[in-house]
């Protein structure tokens, strides 16, 4: 008897081993898929009626800081540096394990309305992210981010903290949380403290998880301290191999990229961030074409400003056709696998794709809607026209998160209630009151 049996859609299965089925079924057991087919031949405890909307595997966030919901809005439209330095590192100075804790799982249910089934993290507090996504019912691969800026003092802290991480949430919440290790950047770590972090990591048998050439100013501070760019200075010392996921990777030689394809380092793509922080543009279909795993990301809350993935997949298709003047060059199929497939397999999870043996990690978008009709073609409509309002039906680890629309995983009142609360921490002017969220007299 399967726990849960999903019929009447179209099963987008992400397999190129079985293709996509027009009218198929899943059967989900013990959190695994059991079933992916025309007809289940079983009973199921659970029957969720797909009719008129696609069922596909969850979407893949492989870049985020999630408590940074908090900080939505908080400093726009400033020069990337001045904004990490002047307005986001002093504000998170004054957020706690209970502030992230509310931003986390706001974003978690922000996540999970839009279709998000699994997101690596790196942040501060990163403990409060784990008891959040324990909480909530994600999948997430999470790491304490640490920065040492050459002080030695402060790489045996940070080392400490993203050690006792790993030991306490490797493989917590029934296997949904993966533990990484999370250096900042090449620029904003010393070398000697990326060494010994990525020995750390071997020891531990976990991935590492780090920002790489953003900015240009990163690319200039590299080639004045060590002659080179970041991409030769991690290579030099060993850093790279098919274990580490590194965000961004915007100022790449045609040399950086071939290193990356040969040591099978993953890339995660956040087109909507590097557009708002004018960081520039990553070579995607480049990397692509050499063999490269690129995923999508959103980046964190504060330079995107939300977490919706099909935003993400609708501005990655767009940008890099206008960057290179040849709309051939991504198309919405090449986007969908990076924004499932590619995510699970740099993150090393058994997801992205609807095949028997696989986490029960699913989602279900409603085709019949206004803006996605008529329908000629699935993978046109997912990429172009849906929203993460889209997403009615939301499973992870064969559990049902949302419903029809409805999250039954937490509520939506009082987390955004709380997170609301937290951000008073940052002591900058909110408009909690404007939004009615303490107001009795404010239908809710
Ligand atoms: C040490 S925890 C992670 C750290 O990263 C900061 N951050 C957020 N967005 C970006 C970005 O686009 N580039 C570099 N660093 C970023 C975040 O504020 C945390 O301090
Ligand atoms: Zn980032």
């Amino acid at each position: 008897m399967a726990d849960i049996l999903i019929k009447n859609g179209y099963i987008l299965t992400m397999d190129p081993d079985t293709g996509d089925l027009k009218k198929g079924e899943v059967a989900i057991e013990n959190g695994r898929i059991i079933y992916v087919g025309l007809s289940y031949n079983g009973k199921a405890d659970k029957i969720i009626d797909a009719s008129g909307s696609v069922v596909m595997p969850g979407l893949v966030n492989t870049h985020n800081h999630a408590g940074m919901t908090l900080l939505r809005g908080y400093a726009d439209d400033l020069p990337l540096a001045e904004w990490l330095e002047d307005y986001i590192w002093p504000v998170e100075e004054k957020l706690g394990p209970e502030e992230i804790y509310a931003g986390v799982r706001l974003a978690c249910l922000e996540m999970i309305k839009s279709g998000t089934t699994t997101f690596a993290d790196m942040y501060i507090h990163e403990q409060a992210a784990a008891r959040a996504v324990e909480d909530c019912g994600m999948r997430a691969a999470l790491s304490y981010g640490m920065i040492d800026f050459g002080d030695p003092q402060r790489a045996e802290s940070s080392l400490l903290k993203g050690r006792n991480f790993v030991k306490d949430f490797n493989g917590a919440a029934n296997g949904r949380i993966s533990a990484m290790y999370g250096p900042h950047a090449p620029h904003t770590c010393s070398q000697q403290f990326l060494q010994d972090v990525r020995k750390q990591a071997r020891k531990d048998d976990v991935k590492v998880h780090i920002h790489v050439l953003e900015t240009e100013a990163e690319l200039n501070q590299m080639k004045e301290k060590y002659g080179k760019c970041s991409v030769n200075m991690l290579h030099d010392i060993g850093f790279f191999d098919s274990d580490v996921l590194a965000a961004h990777c915007i100022w790449l030689s045609e040399g950086d990229m071939n290193i990356l394809a040969e040591t099978g380092v993953h890339v995660s793509h956040d087109p909507v961030s590097n557009m708002k922080t004018a960081a520039g543009i990553a070579p995607v279909p480049q990397l692509l074409e050499k063999g490269v795993n690129v995923s999508l990301s959103t980046d964190g809350c504060a330079s995107n400003n939300n977490l919706d993935m099909f935003g993400v997949m609708k501005t990655a298709a767009l940008l890099h056709k206008v960057n290179s003047m040849d709309l051939t060059v991504i198309d919405a199929r090449k986007v969908l696998e990076m924004a499932t497939v590619y995510g699970a397999k740099a993150l090393g999870i058994e997801a992205g794709m609807i095949k028997e043996g696989y986490y029960g990690d699913l989602i279900v978008v409603d085709m019949k809607r206004p803006h996605l009709t008529p329908l000629y073609d699935v993978d046109s409509h997912l990429v172009y026209s849906a929203r993460g309002s889209d997403v009615t039906t939301v499973l992870v680890d064969g559990k049902v998160l949302m419903e029809n629309g409805k999250v039954l995983c937490m509520d939506e009142y009082e987390i955004m209630m709380e997170a609301s609360k937290a951000a008073k921490k940052t002591d900058s002017q909110h408009l909690i009151d404007v939004l009615g969220l303490n107001d009795p007299s404010v239908d809710q």
